[in-house]
């Protein structure tokens, strides 16, 4: 079983962060590993608090996982501040990260922010090192300045987010009104991802779970192309049977039970 590591906040209620991504590996049967950058109170309705972990204890978590079990693919979600991202990206060049996949989170649905504006430029160097970087459209918004407003702004800016150094970018479409098309750019190409729009509020989680996704994809062997249209496959499923759990935006569901009836393959 291939080991994969998230490195990320954490959600109590389960929805989103470490606990989405654990959930999605054990769904597409990797074997999960975590590095929590931040502890955050918050549930279907908002983020209430955050407490940020030292970028000495993220340092020494991703010692002690490398040093005994190096991850086939790292995924890197909420990240926080300017000084635990620094860590992040020497500590994974220093033992030269295989597969590392970067979900730039900047703000949750809910509107609280989960990155301090002060480490927008932090996180354009940790762009760098990313083999697959997965920004929604206002992320992609606040790393170029450009506005979104069709495919062909998305486009622009995958090319430009690219221009960070990161090998793969895809603008994920989930926050566009009348479908749900990503668009993926290796550097060369464009591929676009189709969705369809599921008309659903349960949507906590998704960016969590398409990134870690992409990341069990890739430890399992799968190309970038292939892991990134499987892990659309499967959080387009995983939105299909959200969970209308909680007062606002419910989860998505893992499937765990229907990956496992055979219902689902893993690809
Ligand atoms: N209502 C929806 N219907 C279908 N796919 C969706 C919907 N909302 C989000 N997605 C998909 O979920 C994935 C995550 O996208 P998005 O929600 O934009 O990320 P984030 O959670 O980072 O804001 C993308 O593949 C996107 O197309
Ligand atoms: C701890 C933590 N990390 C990330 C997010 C954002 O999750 P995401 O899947 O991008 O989208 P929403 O859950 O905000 O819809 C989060 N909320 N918490």
């Amino acid at each position: 079983m291939q080991p994969v590591l998230s490195i990320a906040g954490s959600d109590c209620s389960g929805g989103a962060g470490i606990q989405a991504d654990l959930k999605t590996m054990c769904a597409l049967g990797v074997y999960g590993m975590t590095v929590i950058t931040a502890i955050t109170a918050q549930n279907t309705t908002g983020v209430f608090a955050v407490t940020e972990l030292t970028p000495e204890m993220v340092r020494q978590q991703m010692q002690a996982i490398f040093e005994d079990i190096p991850p086939a693919a790292v995924k890197i979600g909420m990240v926080s501040s300017a000084p635990i991202i620094r860590t992040i990206r020497e500590t994974l060049q220093a033992y030269d990260a295989k597969n590392i996949v970067v979900d730039p989170v900047m703000v949750a649905k809910s509107g609280h922010f989960l990155l301090q504006p002060e480490a927008v430029d932090e996180l354009r160097h940790l762009l760098a090192i990313a083999d697959v970087a997965t920004p929604n459209i206002p992320e992609a918004e606040a790393l170029t300045g450009l506005t979104i407003e069709d495919a062909a702004g998305m486009e622009a800016a995958a090319r430009q987010i690219a221009q960070s150094g990161a090998k793969h970018v895809l603008v994920k479409g989930g926050h566009r009104c009348n479908d749900a098309n990503d668009l993926l750019f290796d550097g060369n190409q464009i591929m676009v991802l189709p969705g369809k729009r599921i008309d659903t509020k349960n949507t906590h989680g998704t960016g969590c779970t398409l990134s870690s996704a992409i990341a069990s994809y890739l430890a399992r062997g799968a190309t970038v192309a292939e892991a990134v249209s499987q892990a659309k496959t499967y959080i387009t499923a995983a939105i299909t049977h959200a969970l209308p759990l909680g007062q606002g935006a419910g989860p998505v569901g893992h499937l765990i039970d229907l990956y496992q009836k055979g219902k689902l393959t893993y690809n």
